[in-house]
């Protein structure tokens, strides 16, 4: 659903992030309201507190690191309300100058995918985000209007190859009809649309910072999404141990590491300030 005139179009997202990376550092940090969250911080599990929460966040760090990343989820629970702050999440973080990328993990059939990327990839949308996060287990191709969308309008994605959780093996490390594993075709097929993309391609998988091995080339000229570093126990060694020379391309992600130093605007800062300060190791 489309509500305003279309926008100047944007540089692409790849280099757009290949800038703020050198002015920001490489961090990323997920704006997730969990219950739990809201309860340390002393707010209620309601609208209100989910707005208090998640735009205090948004207002405080928003200035401060390369990406911030809303988890859809922790504000649909919240029906359209819920939504309502996403909106202005979204708003106010792009506005502080942070690129936004949307969590929703989505990909469906070709002609539902076109729905989803007018929802978060057109600028016209009041979900607009820089990048979204997407799922290529319905086929790669099926993610096209993605790819396209974002292409036209200066915005990127990050696909689902090698995620945080353990479950993830079963599908992702399954071996495809040609040997390869289905996290190397998701891999390869990042590559080709990367192709020619300086100094960063738009388009980049997710790789958890928790898993053993990759098993397979991680280097597709596009930006690694890289959860699990933080709460879920991922460190800048793991980093490097997984990414080896390809480390530079990483941007790691945490959420409840940064989010659990709230509500004060200088503790959230703080927080992530030494986030940054660790992970700026990995381009050493
Ligand atoms: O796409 C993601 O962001 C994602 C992929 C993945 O493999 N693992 C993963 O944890 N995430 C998301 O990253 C965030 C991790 O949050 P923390 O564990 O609190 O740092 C959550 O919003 C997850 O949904």
């Amino acid at each position: 659903m489309t509500t305003a005139a279309t926008p100047q179009p944007l540089a692409p997202f790849g280099a757009r992030l290949h800038r703020s990376i050198g002015e920001r550092g490489r961090l990323c940090v997920g704006i997730d309201p969990h219950p739990s969250l809201l309860q340390a911080w002393g707010l209620d599990d309601d609208v209100a507190g989910l707005e208090r929460f998640a735009l205090t966040v948004a207002e405080a760090l928003a200035p401060e690191v390369s990406v911030l990343k809303p988890q859809s989820a922790f504000y649909e629970r919240f029906g359209s309300r819920g939504v309502a702050v996403l909106e202005r999440v979204v708003e106010v973080a792009r506005q502080g100058g942070a690129l936004v990328c949307m969590d929703v993990k989505r990909g469906d059939i070709g002609s539902t995918t076109q729905a989803y990327a007018d929802a978060y990839l057109d600028p016209r949308s009041p979900l607009f985000s820089d990048a979204v996060t997407a799922s290529p287990f319905l086929g790669f191709g099926s993610l096209t209007p993605m790819v396209e969308t974002a292409r036209r309008h200066g915005a990127g994605l990050f696909v689902l190859a090698l995620t945080s959780n353990p479950e993830g093996h079963e599908v992702q490390r399954a071996t495809a009809a040609d040997g390869r594993t289905v996290a190397a075709t998701v891999l390869d097929s990042l590559r080709e649309l990367n192709a020619g993309a300086e100094p960063l391609g738009s388009f980049g998988p997710v790789v958890g910072a928790t898993i053993d091995d990759a098993g397979t080339d991680l280097d597709v000229n596009g930006p690694i999404l890289v959860p699990g570093y933080g709460a879920q126990g991922g460190t800048v060694e793991d980093m490097r141990r997984i990414f080896g020379a390809t480390a530079r391309a990483v941007i790691p992600s945490t959420s409840r590491g940064v989010l659990a130093a709230g509500p004060e605007a200088a503790a959230l800062v703080a927080a992530a300030r030494r986030a940054n300060d660790d992970v700026a190791a990995l381009d050493r």
